[in-house]
């Protein structure tokens, strides 16, 4: 799980993403599958990707009452995904519930999926933190502060920015993960994101793992772009 570079299957359907994939025939991928893809294709995309051996991010960010969540979760544990994730802001109580859920759906002999929680999206500036949710704090502050809330409630990391996992990691250990996207180099444009860093910034930073979505994704050689950026992610030369 540590220091794997998930591209982001931004996709709307599953012949998109085995066009995509086409390319990358024999690799073994870490590849994130969101709302657009699951919502469009459900279930049967993850055991695709599972048979063509690829490691998944199940990425649905749940945030609801914690019974909800952990029913959900429970469902979502049967999928055998290596990684999935809530939003903090839902509460430490559903952050309980989460892995309470996850551990009731997974098969005995099995291990459970890695579970993470966002703390303040990366598309968030401090400004619109403060503006628009009222959150009278610097954006680092409220980051650190959902870190250990989700710390507290035995999650084993979170999804921030490379900007707050340095800080992340001094507070919580090595062994707590920081799941960063919002990564592009320097001559990529920046999007929606607002929180973002370089894949080599990322990595001075002590970030676990990166996400990278359209700089691959929607490349005109999208695996050269992924042989590229993995070179830059692991610092080979
Ligand atoms: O949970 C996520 O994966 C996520 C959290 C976050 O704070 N910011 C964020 O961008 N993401 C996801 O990471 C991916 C980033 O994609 P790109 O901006 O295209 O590289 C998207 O699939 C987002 O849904």
């Amino acid at each position: 799980m540590d220091h794997s570079l998930i591209i982001a299957l931004d996709f709307a359907s599953v012949n998109e993403v085995q066009k995509f994939l086409q390319p990358f025939e024999g690799e073994q991928l870490f590849v994130k599958v969101g709302m657009e893809l699951f919502y469009q294709e459900g279930p049967a995309i993850i055991h695709l990707l599972k048979e063509a051996g690829h490691q998944i991010f199940l990425d649905l960010k749940l945030h609801d009452i914690p019974n909800t969540v952990k029913s959900a979760m429970k469902g979502l544990a049967r999928l055998d995904c290596d990684l999935v994730n809530v939003h903090a802001a839902g509460g430490k109580e559903m952050m309980q519930a989460a892995l309470e859920g996850l551990e009731a759906g997974t098969a005995s002999g099995k291990k459970r999926p890695y579970c993470i929680a966002v703390t303040q999206l990366t598309s968030t500036s401090e400004e619109q933190m403060n503006k628009e949710q009222l959150i009278p704090v610097t954006l680092k502050e409220s980051v650190l502060h959902y870190a250990s809330l989700t710390k507290d409630a035995g999650l084993d990391g979170v999804v921030c920015s490379a900007w707050e996992a340095g800080a992340i990691r001094e507070k919580a250990g090595d062994s707590f993960l920081t799941v960063c996207p919002g990564i592009r180099m320097p001559q990529d444009q920046t999007q929606d994101q607002k929180r973002i860093a370089t894949p080599e910034s990322a990595r001075n930073a002590g970030v676990s793992s990166i996400v990278v979505g359209r700089s691959i994704t929607r490349s005109s050689n999208p695996l050269e772009s992924y042989q590229q950026w993995l070179k830059i992610w692991k610092g080979v030369n």
